[in-house]
């Protein structure tokens, strides 16, 4: 249905990760994912900040793996049609980060 989906390769680990690391995802441990945390001001910010994210993940059929305390999301990233972490973790990554300033 969402057709082949490639897992990174080791040079696109290794050219992106570093970049991913600085922006304050990390790698989870025994899993082929990526993690965040962000807090907000209050409630209200969040669930914006999801909301944004809600939308460009139906638009890109890339869903994130989520978790909402009041002020607090905690997000994990990877592609369970390829059983890791692919190019939309990624670009998805990248849209959370954008999002979460806005
Ligand atoms: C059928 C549907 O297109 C797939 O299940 C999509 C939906 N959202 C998804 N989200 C994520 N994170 N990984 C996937 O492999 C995925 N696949």
């Amino acid at each position: 249905m969402a057709g082949k989906i490639q897992s990174l390769t080791e040079e696109e680990r290794n050219h992106l990760l570093p970049l991913l690391r600085n922006a304050q995802w990390v790698e989870v441990v025994g899993r082929d994912a990526i993690y965040k945390e962000f807090i907000f001001k209050d409630f209200n910010q969040a669930f914006g900040f999801m909301s944004r994210v809600a939308l460009q993940a139906e638009k890109m059929d890339h869903h994130p793996e989520w978790f909402n305390v009041y002020n607090k999301v905690q997000i994990t990233l990877s592609t369970h049609d390829c059983g890791g972490l692919s190019q939309r973790d990624i670009t998805l990554a990248t849209f959370i980060d954008q999002a979460s300033l806005m």
